[in-house]
């Protein structure tokens, strides 16, 4: 008898599982920034077919895309403070400030009193809640200093919002080798509690599709980069249907690509399991512009993944 195939080569996901595979058998065990320890390879190449509404989720575990979404839309109205995601129930950013409330302080709170008092208190939230220029800022208002004379520079009133020159730009020049965004603002990176993992975001326009590459530097496989891709494929979605187009592909480079070693249980239990079906994104309604959209504007079709797999954040 031949035997059944474990799983179908053909299913988005297994791109994904391949690359956690070999990590974790085949990494680098290096020492990082965190202390946690990782296992990495350098260099990685995904590509999700986003056609007739496909939509990069993993179906091995359940991802609280949500979140994701959650996350992206408080990208797009530049705000840098964890306030407004803790308002919405979104935690995966409260970690940093809590670290660094902590050390400061010495207080030994935790992460429910911590996001409590951020609630609470704008004052309180405005001193500890703030995550520097990070991605929000530097991709709808990159600061821009101008010449006042006598070799002085002034800070412009407003800075340059690369998202509406995208859309912009998409628009007027498709066929523009130029359509990129990024939060890499080198000369901010110190002030910023993490540099951009998810950096540079390119389109492309070719047959009436809009396609994206997304060179992100630093790659939690386990727990960033189910958001990441889910994420970038939002946004595709959201930026084509500003420019009436279709959505073509997203291609998703990793630099440093790593799992972390307490990360073990989860890449074991991931790995035993099958992907299976093709969960779709709906977006219910074209808003005036790409800074208009709520959360419930998107809807998920089709996604029945397995059970959710909890792991620790290395901070
Ligand atoms: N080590 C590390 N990994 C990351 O993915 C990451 C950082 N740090 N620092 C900045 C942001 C924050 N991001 C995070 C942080 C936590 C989760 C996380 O814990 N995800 C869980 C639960 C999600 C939820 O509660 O909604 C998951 O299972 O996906 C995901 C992304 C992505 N980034
Ligand atoms: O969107 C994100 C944000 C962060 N990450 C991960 C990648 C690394 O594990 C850490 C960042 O640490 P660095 O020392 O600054 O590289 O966060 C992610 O995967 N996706």
């Amino acid at each position: 008898m031949i035997p059944q195939p474990q799983f179908d080569p053909s299913h988005y996901e297994q791109q994904y599982l391949d690359l956690m595979r070999h990590i974790w058998s085949a990494g680098d065990e290096r020492v990082d920034r965190t202390g946690v320890g990782t296992r990495a390879m350098f260099g990685a190449t995904m590509r999700f077919d986003l056609s007739d509404n496909a939509i990069p989720l993993l179906t091995t575990k359940r991802v609280y895309w949500k979140t994701a979404a959650r996350e992206m839309l408080w990208f797009l109205t530049g705000d840098t403070n964890i306030r407004e995601l803790v308002k919405q129930k979104v935690h995966i950013w409260t970690d940093w400030p809590l670290d660094k409330y902590r050390r400061a302080t010495g207080e030994d709170i935790d992460r429910d009193s911590f996001e409590q008092k951020i609630i609470e208190d704008p004052e309180f939230a405005e001193q500890w809640g703030d995550l520097g220029p990070v991605y929000g800022k530097q991709w709808v208002d990159w600061p821009v200093y101008e010449p006042a004379g006598n070799g002085l520079y002034h800070k412009a009133e407003t800075g340059i919002n690369q998202i509406a020159l995208l859309v912009e730009g998409i628009r007027s020049n498709p066929g523009s080798r130029r359509h990129i965004f990024t939060g890499w603002n080198v000369a901010e990176l110190d002030r910023m509690a993490l540099p951009p993992c998810h950096k540079t975001y390119q389109f492309y326009v070719a047959n009436g599709k809009l396609s994206a590459l997304l060179q992100q530097r630093s790659c939690d496989l386990a727990l960033g980069v189910p958001f990441n891709v889910f994420s970038a494929a939002l946004l595709t979605r959201m930026v084509a249907q500003q420019c009436d187009l279709e959505p073509g592909e997203l291609i998703w480079n990793g630099g440093d690509v790593h799992l972390y070693l307490n990360h073990e249980a989860l890449v074991e239990e991931q790995l035993a399991r099958t992907p299976s079906g093709a969960p779709t994104l709906h977006l219910l309604r074209k808003p005036e512009s790409v800074f208009a959209y709520e959360i419930k504007d998107f809807e998920v079709r089709d996604y029945s993944p397995q059970a959710h797999i909890p792991a620790p954040v290395a901070v």
